[in-house]
């Protein structure tokens, strides 16, 4: 048995070394072939690059991602053998610490709720791996554009450059990197603050591009199914309740209409 095929040993700090290396080995691949390849294998190709409604460099995102359902996983083929396995690793990790964390933000508002267990598995959720690379305009231009999460929260492991900014009272604060190479951030997501009727705030969040280093992050989106009804725990409801299959639906919609999404002002009652 191979060192790879024995990954539910691996410890936190393992899967996430591991990450960063099968990340970069990805992306460091030519441009033509992850655009064009679907190298992963994925039910479609889902690299994804800049911003292709940008008529601006601030309407740029200096940054290419793989944007994975879950439920694709099984379909990477033995060309990518241990990207697949240290990928399956992580979410094994950052699916129950979701759960976890989920569980434990509803009961804090006084809701026990299996909801989450019914329907937030691992195969509704996504990872998106991310890459910023040096940009020679860094001041000019985004490593992604301001927007909040399309979950209910988002796990996520970033590397030790920085450059993520969260919105806090008005204002930009960054979020440094963490000494601990365990380190992961925790966001609240559109679909928390929609649940908990605004006591949960979607943080608003970006990342500055960097002049002269590559950055790389990893997300865990914790999503429920397309079928799940996301309703305000607590009345009256600030919104209406939705399936999240129609809060997707109404953000492809404004994306491709006005280049931004529009999110929760949407669904207000
Ligand atoms: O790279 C980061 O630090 C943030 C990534 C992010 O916000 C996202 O993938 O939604
Ligand atoms: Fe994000």
């Amino acid at each position: 048995m191979g060192f790879l095929s024995s990954n539910q040993s691996w410890d936190p700090v393992e899967i996430l070394e591991r990450m960063q290396y099968e990340q970069r080995k990805v992306f460091h691949t030519s441009f033509q072939n992850k655009c064009e390849g679907n190298i992963l294998n994925l039910s479609a190709n889902r690299y994804l690059w800049g911003n292709p409604k940008a008529t601006c460099l601030r309407q740029f995102s200096w940054s290419e991602a793989f944007h994975i359902p879950l439920a694709d996983i099984s379909r990477m083929g033995s060309e990518n053998r241990s990207l697949r396995s240290t990928i399956e690793a992580f979410v094994q990790t950052a699916a129950t610490l979701a759960q976890s964390i989920a569980e434990i933000l509803a009961e804090n508002l006084g809701v026990k709720s299996k909801f989450f267990a019914k329907y937030c598995t691992p195969s509704t959720s996504y990872l998106r791996m991310n890459r910023y690379p040096p940009c020679p305009f860094s001041s000019e231009v985004y490593g992604l554009l301001p927007h909040t999460d399309s979950d209910f929260l988002t796990i996520l492991y970033q590397d030790q450059i920085g450059g993520l900014q969260l919105m806090k009272d008005g204002r930009w604060v960054g979020v440094r990197p963490n000494n601990n190479p365990e380190a992961l951030v925790i966001n609240i997501g559109d679909l928390f603050q929609a649940f908990s009727n605004n006591i949960y705030r979607s943080v608003e969040h970006r990342v500055i591009a960097q002049q002269e280093i590559e950055r790389f992050s990893v997300a865990y989106f914790f999503c429920p199914s397309y079928d799940a009804v996301i309703e305000s725990f607590s009345k009256p409801a600030i919104y209406r309740k939705f399936s999240f299959r129609e809060y997707k639906q109404q953000i492809q919609k404004d994306l491709l209409a006005t280049g931004d999404k529009i999110g929760l002002s949407r669904f207000l009652v």
